[in-house]
């Protein structure tokens, strides 16, 4: 997995690592996730070097969770619901207000989660537009409705000025690099259903255990 940011991005990688993150009793393998993160991260580096500032706090996200699974106490981050079961046993979750723990694997996982949303809404909009539809206005829109209520207002701002950079829709068909426009639209009808069970099983999790709101 090593330098695989820089190798060429292939949504269906990226599908294969989602379809993969559940297991046969719907729970959430943290490695796979994360691998559906990392190819992700190739993707938003093929747009070049605007967007860094989000590939780079997503690589750190990333990085934190990885370091959880190579620690001594690896094999309780092995899935979501061990990782949550885990750290909130062992009081290792700021639950009321940062200090103790500001990067434990429940919050750093829900930064991600709530980027997740923002993909299946953002997925579904390129799923279902037109030819001369915008990248920007569906990356803005699916980003007003999730992530962005998460995010200070210095945050919002500089995301809005990278959207402006994102390429139209048929380059950005293309660096997805599995084919056809119709085959795009294919895969993504794929895609969508299967992101949106990864992110409800875990917003379900985390809203049983009172977490959507960790610091
Ligand atoms: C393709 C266009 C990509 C646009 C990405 C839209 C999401 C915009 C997110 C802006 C984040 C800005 C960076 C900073 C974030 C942090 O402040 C903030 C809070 O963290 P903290 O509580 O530790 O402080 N972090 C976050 O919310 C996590 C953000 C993670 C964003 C990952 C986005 C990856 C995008 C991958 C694009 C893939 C496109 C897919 C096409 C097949």
């Amino acid at each position: 997995m090593a330098g695989s940011e820089n190798q060429k991005f292939c949504l269906q990688e990226v599908l294969d690592s989602f379809q993969l993150c559940l297991s046969p009793n719907k729970e959430v393998y943290v490695e796979r996730y994360l691998a559906g993160w990392r190819g992700l991260v190739k993707f938003l580096n093929s747009l070049g070097s605007v967007f860094g500032f989000i590939s780079k706090d997503a690589v750190s996200k990333i990085q934190i969770l990885v370091n959880f699974l190579n620690s001594e106490n690896g094999s309780q981050y092995a899935t979501v619901q061990t990782m949550v079961k885990f750290e909130l046993d062992n009081k290792l979750v700021d639950v009321d207000k940062k200090g103790i723990c500001p990067e434990s694997g429940c919050r750093t996982l829900l930064r991600l989660h709530r980027a997740l949303r923002w993909l299946e809404l953002f997925l579904e909009r390129l799923r279902t537009s037109k030819e001369d539809d915008k990248t920007s206005v569906m990356c803005r829109e699916a980003y007003n409705e999730s992530l962005a209520q998460h995010h200070p207002w210095v945050v919002r701002t500089a995301a809005g000025m990278a959207f402006f950079a994102l390429p139209g829709r048929p380059a950005f068909f293309e660096v997805m690099n599995v084919g056809p426009p119709e085959q795009v639209v294919a895969i993504l009808g794929k895609a969508v259903p299967l992101i949106s069970e990864v992110y409800l099983i875990t917003e379900e999790l985390y809203l049983k255990h009172n977490l959507l709101d960790l610091p």
